[in-house]
């Protein structure tokens, strides 16, 4: 398209722009622990896009300092396989890539990973941290806990969008936004509708079968979110009321309604499968077509926060400890 025929007001913000931002201060982690530092990769299925995803998780970590081990092995033999990684000091994190079984036998081998190895924070005692608004993991608040890649990797494109407002304080950044998330899968659409919530924003949660609301309350009072059903609630309740859209519906049959957009929305991706048609450019003041880039950043960066905190804290005295339990005190370096 010829300059002048493009829309004036959308600016296209890619998932490279933002996880440029980030890799410096994922080199300078890298130069603190003064080694390359091990991810392995269970392969156990063949679904193409995990196929793809572990594939480009190699290829960039290779190319910033990373060790990256993908292990193709047969999905009644990975229990013992993740075991044996478990025990083998060579290996500083540990991913799986799922589904697998498709069924609760997956959420039996997501604990069964070493916490101290659990580069995708899918143990048990992370995610409670994360809906219970916990950030640290000792009393001293010296370390941090892990949050899950895709979720975080969204609140990184919207702090570095501006959506997270730093005049206000830490833990309430959000407040004012309402944001509709399109997804509420265990791995990314739940996560990150209470990771925003407790941040601060209104958000409505949409998923094939109904509209959930997660929020602190009117002036954010509580500590946490709750949710509450929106009962007979439909994409065309909540998205005019947005400022933030954010969809991951897999699939190709899925097109976002743009028509619903508010003027001057801001847009974000992270489906395999674009869910904005073109002419959301019409209408976004902001526009992210794809988020892997800053996926896989935030992979290595939860890498480095896992060998950090197993080598005990080291924090330097006023950094940590000054700071609120906040999304930033746990997301800033
Ligand atoms: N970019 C990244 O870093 C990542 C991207 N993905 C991609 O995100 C997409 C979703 O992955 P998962 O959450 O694991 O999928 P999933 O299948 O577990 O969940 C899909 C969610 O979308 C909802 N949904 C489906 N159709 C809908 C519709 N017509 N209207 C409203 N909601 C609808 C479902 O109810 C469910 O909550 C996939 O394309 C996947 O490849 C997943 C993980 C990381
Ligand atoms: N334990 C686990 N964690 C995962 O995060 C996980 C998994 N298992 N199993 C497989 C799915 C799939 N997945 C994707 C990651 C990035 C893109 C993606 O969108 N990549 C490009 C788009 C690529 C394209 O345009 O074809 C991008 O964002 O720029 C898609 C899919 C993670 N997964």
């Amino acid at each position: 398209m010829a300059a002048a025929d493009a829309p004036a007001g959308c600016k296209v913000v890619l998932a490279s722009t933002v996880a440029k931002s980030l890799s410096s201060e994922v080199q300078e982690g890298l130069n603190q622990v003064g080694k390359a530092p091990l991810l392995v990769g269970f392969l156990a299925n063949h679904d193409p896009a995990a196929r793809m995803y572990a594939d480009w998780t190699g290829k960039t970590c290779r190319e910033s300092g990373f060790e990256f081990d993908l292990r193709q092995v047969d999905k009644e033999e990975l229990e013992d396989q993740i075991l044996a990684a478990n025990q083998d000091d060579k290996v500083d994190g540990i991913i799986v890539y799922y589904p697998i079984f498709g069924n609760r036998q997956d959420q039996y081998l997501q604990q069964i990973v070493d916490i101290n190895k659990d580069v995708e924070g899918l143990s048990h005692r992370y995610v409670f941290n994360m809906y219970q608004n916990i950030r640290f993991l000792d009393e001293a608040k010296l370390q941090k806990s892990i949050l899950p890649c895709t979720p975080l990797a969204i609140v990184k494109i919207l702090e570095y969008l501006h959506v997270y407002n730093p005049v206000l304080p830490y833990g309430n950044r959000l407040f004012g936004h309402n944001i509709t998330v399109v997804n509420r899968s265990e791995v990314v659409g739940r996560p990150l509708a209470a990771l925003l919530a407790n941040d601060g924003a209104n958000v409505y949660s949409v998923d094939i079968a109904n509209i959930q609301n997660f929020t602190r309350g009117s002036g954010i009072k509580k500590k946490r979110h709750e949710v509450h059903d929106k009962d007979g609630w439909k994409l065309e309740d909540c998205v005019p009321l947005s400022d933030v859209v954010i969809s991951g519906v897999p699939g190709d049959k899925f097109k976002f309604p743009t028509q619903l957009l508010r003027d001057g929305a801001v847009c974000i991706n992270f489906s395999s499968e674009k869910n904005f048609g073109p002419e959301v450019k019409e209408k976004a003041s902001i526009y992210v077509p794809a988020i892997g880039k800053v996926t896989i950043c935030v992979l290595q960066r939860n890498l480095l926060r896992l060998i950090q905190n197993r080598r005990g804290p080291s924090v330097p005295s006023g950094t940590a400890t000054e700071k609120p339990g906040t999304l930033e005190a746990l997301t800033e370096s």
